[in-house]
């Protein structure tokens, strides 16, 4: 039997799948590693944790398997996106990556805008200047760290400085230069008007390949470490949300993808890059060959369950927490979250904005709360599916991944709150698989990668809507969509007395 390893380096943890020929997860690894956030805003990762977890990992997986390393044909990776690595000249790390989901940078977005031009950016990026972009933070250590700065050599996104340490060979790929804010996104190259606007040495960027290109293979030292085989071929994967959508077989129009890892998406395929959103939805290169994919992001969507967890029950599994919401009915006893945990951005751009519980009343217990963090974080998504609505997209089953996708009563609440049919594949990892797969479609195994999603997904489960739940939800995402307004100068005048 043959097989592909797919790794995933999400923002809690690096997760690898061995996947056989017939689309079997074989074996599921996770190893996780931290966050550091030095002040309110700053979210950081250290990239060598991501390359120690994700060998520790790799081995962990070769000392169970029973076949022989050369069985192992491909290897491929997915990541967080956005996320910025600065190596000098010999390719070591300047200072910790700026992760995803940091927000410091809202001054930068704003220089952006006056330097490029916002129709300008919208029309080369087809995206908005966001503060989890890479290129905001690239001007942020110009700014703040010119000394550091000054010996930036390349910059780098967080799978392709693990793909890199593994090598020895330096590349990103279209889908994550997508989310750099200096990619020309229709025509695929680097743009020079953007680098130019902004006095950034077009150098600066990684060569770049499609997401099923084929790398090299693993040094020898890394063989070595993890019992790999100088004959698996290495491809270069994509953007975790890209890897996701191939993952969820979001691979032709019509196709939606709801995904609540750490952050939230909902991301629909798109055939062509010359559609205008106006920015208002991040617009970005496909993993798979020649074609595109819209999406809206809630920042802390998985987080924001995460952090109630871990302040309120953190002794206890999510499976035991959620367990006491299904004695609690929709809309949560009159109980509203809104998950602004770390700011938000779709469809309100806004670092500063800040997460309520809205209607706190005696008779709320803690399994009322957790439900209406659930709802909330749905109630973000669905403000992204309105928008596609809106432009015309017509949206009846939605494939739901990631962590959030474990928990049934969620994927119900999913189906009642966006009013479509939501559906569960047999795994919830679509950015794992969705790289095994670029793997199997490099190595040849498969003509195309909708042949290989044929052969690899399987729907295990499908949720419809309940009308009265979905009446419910109709009305409280109108209450719901209030907050954002309400709360607004609220949490813009509390910002001086948050924690630097
Ligand atoms: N059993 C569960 N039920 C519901 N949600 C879960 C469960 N386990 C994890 N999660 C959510 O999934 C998130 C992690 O998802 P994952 O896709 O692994 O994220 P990432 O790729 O960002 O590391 C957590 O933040 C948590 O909120
Ligand atoms: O910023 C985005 C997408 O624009 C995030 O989706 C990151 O790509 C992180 O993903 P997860 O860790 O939540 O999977």
């Amino acid at each position: 039997m043959k097989y592909v390893i797919g790794i995933d380096l999400g923002t809690s943890a690096v997760k690898i799948l061995l996947v056989n020929q017939e689309g079997d997860v074989v074996q599921e690894i996770s190893k996780s590693y931290p966050l550091i956030q030095e002040k309110t805003g700053y979210n950081e990762q250290n990239p060598e944790d991501w390359v120690n977890q994700t060998v520790a990992g790799l081995s962990d997986l070769m000392r169970n398997f029973s076949g022989q390393p050369k069985d192992i044909e491909g290897l491929s990776f997915s990541g967080q996106m956005h996320g910025l690595v600065l190596l000098d000249l010999n390719n070591e790390i300047i200072r910790p990556a700026i992760i995803w989901n940091d927000t410091r940078t809202t001054v930068e977005c704003e220089d952006i805008y006056a330097k490029v031009g916002r129709d300008q950016l919208v029309n080369i990026t087809k995206n908005s200047a966001l503060e989890g972009f890479t290129l905001p933070k690239i001007l942020w250590v110009k700014k703040h760290e010119p000394e550091l700065f000054a010996r930036v050599n390349k910059f780098l996104m967080p799978k392709d400085y693990v793909r890199y340490k593994l090598t020895g060979k330096l590349h990103t790929e279209y889908s994550d230069a997508a989310g750099t804010l200096l990619l020309d996104v229709p025509n695929k190259k680097w743009s020079k008007e953007i680098c130019n606007s902004l006095d950034i040495d077009i150098g600066i960027c990684p060569p770049l390949v499609a997401s099923h290109d084929e790398i090299g293979t693993i040094t020898k030292t890394y063989a070595k470490q993890t019992g790999l085989g100088l004959s698996t071929r290495i491809f270069a994967g994509g953007a975790d949300n890209a890897c996701g959508a191939v993952g969820a077989g979001v691979l032709e129009d019509g196709k939606t993808l709801c995904s609540i890892g750490s952050s939230g998406v909902l991301l629909s395929y798109e055939k062509n890059g010359d559609k205008d959103f106006q920015g208002k939805v991040h617009y970005f290169n496909h993993s798979a060959p020649d074609s595109f994919y819209t999406m809206g992001v809630t920042l802390a969507a998985g987080y924001s369950l995460s952090w109630f967890k871990e302040t309120f029950a953190s002794e206890e599994s999510f499976e035991s927490l959620l367990s006491e919401i299904k004695s609690v009915s929709a809309g949560s006893n009159g109980l509203l979250f809104a998950p602004y945990i770390v700011g938000e951005r779709t469809p309100h751009a806004d670092s500063s904005i800040r997460g309520s519980f809205i209607g706190i009343d005696s008779s709320h217990r803690r399994k009322h709360f957790a439900r209406a963090v659930l709802e909330g974080i749905t109630f973000s998504l669905n403000e992204s599916l309105q928008i596609f609505r809106e432009n015309g997209k017509e949206i009846e089953t939605i494939i739901s991944i990631g962590g959030g996708a474990k928990n049934e009563e969620w994927l119900q609440i999913q189906a009642d709150i966006f009013n479509s049919k939501v559906v569960r594949l047999s795994s919830e990892q679509g950015p794992g698989l969705g790289a095994t797969m670029l793997a199997a479609y490099g190595c040849g195994w498969f003509d195309t990668l909708s042949e290989c999603a044929d052969k690899f997904l399987t729907v295990e489960k499908e949720f419809t809507p309940h009308k009265e739940n979905m009446e419910t939800y109709k009305e409280l995402f109108k209450l719901y969509q209030e907050i954002y307004r309400k709360t607004k100068d609220l949490n813009k005048k509390l910002v001086n007395f948050r924690d630097e």
